[in-house]
């Protein structure tokens, strides 16, 4: 009964879709796919697949570039039979997009199936960290890459219900679990993390963590505290780290983050009173937190990590590159501060 309400659904709904535009289609689609089971099941037979191994994504270098491959669901087969894997392998995929032709696109991670080293030699290529492989490819392709790593890391560590200690299932398409003892439905879940450029009106604020690259500098960064509005956090962040006290605030954009995993990474222009810019740094979570002027930030955008070490060993200041939000603040900042009447 529920498979004809389905069809008939999806019917109707193939009607009312004639008069949309290829944006609303895919939505309308990406979402069928999400609800039902069956239909995301027969979609995997036509669709595309990423590999991972222990959540580091196949890449394949191409000259001096990274790509990205995208296996049929027919080679995926083929690579399955010829290591002796079973095709049940391709229901724990997660669907990560589509493309205007509905062509769908699925995650797979074959940790645990195959060899690493047997998969690389097969397809030619090789599974790469994360950390790297983000800023290797096409740039855009990296968000894509961001979500599909966080999406299958999510369902590696929700494997068990946190009530019952129940196993979870998850549906077809990867976009909830569920534990069938409690009834609990668990979604994937991202961490609000507040980012921003304090300036104080010709100068911006860029800070460093111990753990950072040596040299690299970026703005201020915090999670959001359960309960806080995103103004709560962005001030309370900008007085715990470096003491000062904001006095207005612009958002700017927003970006998923997959490290350390799944941040919503919200990002804001602060500016502090003339008056009040002297920097006292937390040294419990900052390393070094400094102004910078337009000259100099415009120098460290030039610079990445290894254009920045000098023949002492030490660092210049540079910032993150174009994939993290961080640089398109700076940006901002650099055009705001030279489209100013002077
Ligand atoms: N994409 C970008 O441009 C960009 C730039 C800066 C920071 N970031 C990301 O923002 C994240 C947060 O920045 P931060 O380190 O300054 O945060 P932060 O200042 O809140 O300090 C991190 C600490 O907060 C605590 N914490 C509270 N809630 C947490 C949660 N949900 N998950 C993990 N730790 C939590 C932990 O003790 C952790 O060590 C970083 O992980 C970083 O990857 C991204
Ligand atoms: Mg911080």
């Amino acid at each position: 009964m529920a498979a004809i309400y389905q069809a008939v659904h999806r019917r109707a709904s193939s009607l009312f879709c004639r008069f949309h535009s290829t944006y609303v289609k895919k939505m309308r689609y990406l979402n069928e796919l999400k609800e039902d089971d069956d239909f995301c099941r027969q979609a995997q037979t036509s669709g595309t697949f990423y590999l991972f191994h222990n959540l580091s994504p196949f890449l394949q270098k191409v000259g001096k570039k990274y790509l990205l491959p995208q296996l049929s669901a027919a080679e995926m087969k083929r690579i399955l039979e010829k290591m002796k894997e079973t095709e049940q392998w391709i229901e724990k995929s997660v669907l990560i997009g589509c493309s205007d032709e509905h062509v769908p696109h699925f995650a797979l991670d074959l940790a645990g199936a195959l060899e690493k080293s047997v998969i690389e030699s097969e397809l030619q290529g090789s599974f790469t960290d994360l950390r790297k492989a983000l800023f290797v490819v096409d740039v855009k392709d990296s968000p894509l890459l961001a979500s599909a790593q966080a999406l299958l890391r999510w369902h590696e560590s929700h494997q068990y219900c946190s009530k019952t200690g129940q196993p979870t299932q998850k549906n077809l398409a990867g976009s909830k679990r569920v534990c069938h003892a409690s009834g609990i439905t668990y979604y994937p879940q991202m961490s609000p993390v507040v980012i921003t450029l304090v300036s104080d009106g010709s100068r911006c604020l860029l800070t460093r963590q111990s753990s950072f690259p040596q040299g690299m500098y970026t703005a201020l960064s915090g999670f959001c505290d359960l309960g806080e509005s995103v103004e709560e956090a962005l001030r309370r962040e900008v007085a715990e780290e470096v003491g000062l006290e904001v006095e207005s605030f612009q958002y700017s954009a927003s970006q998923h983050w997959p490290f350390p995993s799944s941040c919503l990474m919200i990002a804001c222009h602060a500016l502090v009173g003339g008056q009040q810019t002297e920097i006292s740094m937390n040294s419990l979570e900052l390393e070094e937190a400094r102004w910078f002027g337009l000259e100099e930030v415009l120098e460290g955008l030039k610079r990445d990590y290894t254009s920045s070490k000098q023949d002492d060993g030490s660092f210049l200041p540079w910032f993150p590159p174009k994939q993290a939000i961080a640089h398109k603040l700076i940006n901002e900042w650099v055009k705001q501060q030279t489209s100013r009447p002077t």
